[in-house]
């Protein structure tokens, strides 16, 4: 896999930087996840292919640990609040020092400098403060955070992980590492680079939810069908709108102007109450092997078994039924290959890390016994 070799030490944190780890695992690289001690709740939902290591990073032999264990690795991803590894003593500085070839990379909400450097936040916080959110809703509906995908995961945890494969990249050429400071700001504003550049040609004229993309358009919109499924229209090019009236059986002459705003409101009327007429099956048989980029609205239960998913196994499942989404995107040589194994139980892998920076049985006993660390096993892997 492209990223083997690559060892990375991921600060247990909750959303973006298990995201990024997760990919990081999915394409190879050895991730380890430190964990705290003294019964952690395991929050990671993204640990797949990941080792957990519990160390309590309140005593000084943990911290010595971490450090050791960050200095003999490529990556340490850290998801904390500014200034909490600084005050641990591992501080990208400290680090870098020992080990130069380290890509230290923080994932945080508002990055390592500006006055909102140290404040709490969140995926809707980051969002807002990006610009994007102002322009996310319906017409005259409040703004709307679309789960918290924008921040977290396109803006955060993705975008975290293309900087540590530049990193990567880059160290082949200088021998250096290099301190990423991941803001998940300003990742998503930069996610949301076509929003803030297709300004010029006027695309975003319009209030919120009034434009073409932001379900101002009827031609780039949801519809309910008859069985209260949904299907997508994306008819946007006049060639492929001309195939979406087609199949909703209208008659160009007899409707407003595709591009009429004044319009629209109609237009929309009048394919609400078409789609309302069939059921989500019937419209995707009309619009199946059409170009009139309508497409049904597939739930979590119907995306693994719609035919075009299946024929590329776009979805997964590990060794316990669940499924996922498979990690994209899919490389000839090296693609991704994702661990099907549970997800680790919190300090299952510590005693075999341990052991490979050399620690004795004794001295792991010993460190387990004073809470330094804690070494889990996996009661039912039956
Ligand atoms: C019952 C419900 C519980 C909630 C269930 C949650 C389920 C998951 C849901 C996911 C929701 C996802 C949401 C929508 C998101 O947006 S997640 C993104 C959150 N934001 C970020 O990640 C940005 C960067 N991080 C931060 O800003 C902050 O970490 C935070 C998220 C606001 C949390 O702040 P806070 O809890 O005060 O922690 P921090 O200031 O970062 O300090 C962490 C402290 O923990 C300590 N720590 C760390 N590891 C260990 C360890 N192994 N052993 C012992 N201690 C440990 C650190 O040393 C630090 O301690 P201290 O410096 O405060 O004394």
């Amino acid at each position: 896999m492209a990223l083997a070799g690559v060892r990375v030490i991921e600060l247990a944190g909750l959303a973006p930087a298990p995201f990024c780890g997760m990919i990081l695992a999915d394409f190879g690289a050895k991730v380890i996840r430190v964990d705290r001690t003294k019964g952690a709740v395991p929050l990671d939902t993204q640990a797949r292919g990941k080792k957990s290591m519990a160390i309590n990073l309140k005593t000084a032999e943990g911290v010595t640990l971490l450090r050791k264990l960050c200095v003999q690795s490529d990556v340490v991803l850290e998801p904390y609040r500014k200034g909490v590894m600084e005050k641990l003593g591992l501080g990208p500085q400290e680090l870098l020092k020992e080990n130069p070839r380290l890509i230290y990379a923080r994932l945080t909400g508002y990055g390592q400098s500006g006055s909102y450097a140290s404040a709490a936040g969140h995926d809707i916080n980051y969002l807002a403060m990006s610009g994007l959110l102002s322009r996310l809703g319906r017409s005259g509906e409040k703004p709307y955070a679309p789960l918290n995908l924008l921040a977290d995961f396109a803006g955060g945890g993705l975008t975290c992980a293309l900087g540590i494969v530049l990193a990567l990249l880059e160290r082949t050429k200088s021998g250096k590492g290099q301190i990423i400071d991941a803001s998940m700001v300003e990742g998503a504003a930069y996610v949301g680079s076509f929003i803030w550049k297709s300004r010029r040609i006027g695309m975003w004229d319009r209030s919120r939810g009034q434009n073409m993309l932001d379900s101002g358009a009827p031609f780039y919109d949801t519809y309910q069908t008859s069985d209260g499924k949904y299907m997508a229209v994306g008819a946007v090019e006049p060639q492929f709108y001309r195939q979406l009236l087609q199949g909703l059986e209208l008659d160009a002459e007899q409707l407003p102007p595709q591009m009429s705003f004044s319009g629209w409101a109609d237009l929309s009327r009048i394919f609400t109450e078409r789609f309302a007429s069939k059921t989500q099956a019937d419209w995707s048989k009309v619009f199946d092997g059409t170009d009139a980029c309508v497409t049904p609205v597939l739930t979590f239960d119907q995306v693994s078994s719609h035919p075009h998913n299946r024929e590329r196994a776009s979805f997964i499942k590990d060794s316990s039924g669940e499924e996922s989404p498979r990690p994209a995107p899919v490389l000839s040589l090296t693609p991704a290959e994702p661990c099907l194994a549970p997800d680790p139980v919190i300090g299952e892998h510590t005693v075999e890390v341990l052991q490979e920076l050399g620690f004795s049985s004794a001295e792991i006993d010993k460190m387990q016994a004073v809470g330094v660390v804690e070494c889990n096993v996996v009661k039912a892997k039956l």
